[in-house]
């Protein structure tokens, strides 16, 4: 399988150092910025350009990991070498399908993709959607992205809810390891100590609810001993508005991405 990234910054190199890492891809790299193409020379099944319209022709699966300001134009630049074998894949926040059928042509196999940065580790999260001819690509693009983590297919309608969860939701979730690992340094740790505590912890607990399944309050009820610490620190939290913040922010965050899917 070959696969052309056009755009290499971050969302774009992560998702290429996760198909290096899984080594069954031939890839074409392609971007504007020459220096963000340094890491990725020399490297096995590997080539770099900044010729777009080659890359595309060389591939069978083209992504656009490009900036929304951007994507138009590079799509109407390679238009005429994307044919109707290849798999067409955004990850443009709010950049929907009908925009980019209008520009490279409704008989085009198009996908919305949504992943997040760890791709790169092989643990994101993809949200998949497709346009009407694409319909029987899917579970190819699910094959490819399953073996970088997870996915759900889901109508194009909810990926602008699904970039707010899984690809802003890496930012969300760092913050509130950032704010665990402050908490445990005024408690005593050293900073080194309180990452570890805090980056462990996030993993125990998102680990316990995937593999048993279970709903968070039944793990937390597991944990509060009444009269103990952990409701006296979940109170006080939420008391400050712990999980109102949160739905507030990712509210706040999905009418923006809805913003500049008008722009
Ligand atoms: N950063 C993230 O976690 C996520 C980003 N996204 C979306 O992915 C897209 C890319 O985001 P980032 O990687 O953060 O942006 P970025 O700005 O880091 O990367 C875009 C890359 O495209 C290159 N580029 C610009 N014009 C070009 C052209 N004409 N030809 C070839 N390359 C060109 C730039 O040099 C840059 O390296 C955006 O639409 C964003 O909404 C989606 C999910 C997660
Ligand atoms: O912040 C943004 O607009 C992009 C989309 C999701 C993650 N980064």
């Amino acid at each position: 399988m070959k696969i052309a990234v056009i755009g290499i910054g971050n969302l774009g190199s992560s998702i290429a150092n996760g198909l290096i890492k899984n080594n069954t891809f031939s890839l074409y790299l392609s971007s504007r910025k020459a220096s963000s193409l340094e890491a990725f020379k020399g490297v096995e099944n590997v080539k770099t350009t900044n010729d777009n319209a080659w890359a595309v022709e060389q591939s069978d699966i083209v992504i656009f990991a490009l900036q929304p300001k951007h994507i138009d134009k590079v799509l109407a630049e390679v238009s005429g070498k994307i044919t109707e074998n290849h798999i067409v894949i955004s990850v443009a926040a709010g950049v929907e399908i009908p925009r980019i059928e209008s520009i490279i042509g409704s008989d085009k196999n198009i996908m919305r993709v949504m992943p997040n940065t760890a791709i790169s580790i092989g643990k994101s999260m993809t949200c998949i959607a497709a346009n009407d001819r694409a319909q029987d690509k899917v579970s190819l693009a699910q094959d490819i992205f399953n073996q970088l983590g997870t996915t759900l297919v889901i109508p194009e309608e909810l990926i602008q809810a699904a970039t707010v969860i899984c690809a802003s939701g890496i930012a969300f979730w760092m913050r509130l390891v950032r704010a665990t690992t402050q908490g445990a340094i005024q408690l005593g740790f050293e900073a080194h100590e309180a990452h570890q505590l805090a980056t462990q912890t996030c993993f125990g607990a998102a680990s316990l609810l995937i593999e048993s399944g279970k709903h968070p309050e039944q793990e937390i009820d597991r944990v509060t001993t009444p009269s103990g610490c952990t409701i006296e620190g979940l109170n006080a939290m939420e008391h400050n508005g712990l999980s109102s913040a949160l739905i507030q922010g990712i509210v706040a965050s999905f009418e923006k991405i809805n913003q500049i899917k008008k722009n």
